[in-house]
């Protein structure tokens, strides 16, 4: 990863996509001025790892480019693992093939620099994830935390650990059984933070829906059937920047008004 920082910025702004949060984001007021991010799309494609690599050095670091592609298909390996074992859970194991959602992993790399001394200072503001989960590894560095009953709590995870976050259309694919959690970046400390997180981002077309299984008297269905890439849009359009990132998903797919904790 400090391989990637160290490349020259003009070619860190080749990094572009027409998709929000998919290319390099410097250090800006919008996110945080300890904040860079790398986005890497289909990141399990062997020609798309290598179109990056390409991008980001003239050799194409093939090393780097191997290693990367490893690292990609196996975290995809264990994100469906993960999402198998939540179909399960439902009872739906044997229909796995009837309620998987098709998806190409979006990785981004992230450095988040060490605020001033003595400082404590937002890396990343709070949010839910827009895409339908996301793995997280990290160099060590906390600064990752969640929020639980209004409170803050600072994660730690141990080396070769990953942390799985539930995004909004996992929220509502479960009917609301699995709750998106608000999380943040706070850094504090010397040292700089280093994490990975790969995003499932569902394939062109995708319309999320809870199955009809999660659905029954008891369990009323919680949001309307929509479009993925239509909610991805809408949370990173300027009429949602007003709406807190974890209503977002109320907002735009809600079929109940709001029922307070
Ligand atoms: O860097 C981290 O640990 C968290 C990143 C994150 O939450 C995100 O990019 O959505
Ligand atoms: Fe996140």
């Amino acid at each position: 990863m400090k391989e990637l920082i160290a490349v020259p910025v003009e070619r860190k702004q080749k990094n572009v996509s027409a998709l929000p949060y998919h290319g390099w984001v410097g250090p800006c007021n919008q996110v945080s001025l300890l904040y860079e991010g790398f986005g890497l799309e289909d990141a399990s494609n062997y020609d798309s790892v290598k179109s990056f690599t390409q991008l980001m050095w003239p050799d194409g670091h093939p090393r780097f480019c191997n290693t990367l592609h490893t690292m990609t298909t196996q975290i995809e390996e264990l994100n469906k693992l993960i999402w198998l074992m939540i179909f399960d859970s439902y009872g739906l194991g044997e229909k796995w093939e009837s309620v998987m959602i098709n998806y190409k992993s979006l990785v981004r790399f992230m450095k988040y620099m060490a605020p001033p001394p003595g400082e404590y200072e937002k890396g990343l503001f709070a949010h839910t994830d827009k895409p339908v989960s996301t793995i997280i590894c990290d160099d060590q560095v906390s600064g990752l935390e969640i929020e639980v009953n209004g409170q803050w709590i600072k994660l730690s995870l141990s080396p070769s650990s990953f942390c799985f976050v539930v995004g909004d259309p996992l929220k509502a694919w479960s009917n609301g059984r699995l709750k998106a959690v608000n999380h943040r970046v706070i850094m504090s400390g010397e040292k700089d933070r280093f994490s990975i997180a790969t995003f499932a981002i569902p394939v062109e077309g995708t319309i999320i829906k809870a199955p009809k299984e999660l659905i029954d008297e008891q369990h009323p269905q919680l949001f309307k059937d929509f479009d993925f890439m239509d909610f991805f849009l809408f949370a990173f359009s300027k009429p949602a920047k007003h709406i807190d990132s974890g209503e977002q998903l109320q907002a735009f797919a809600s079929l109940s008004p709001p029922i307070s904790d």
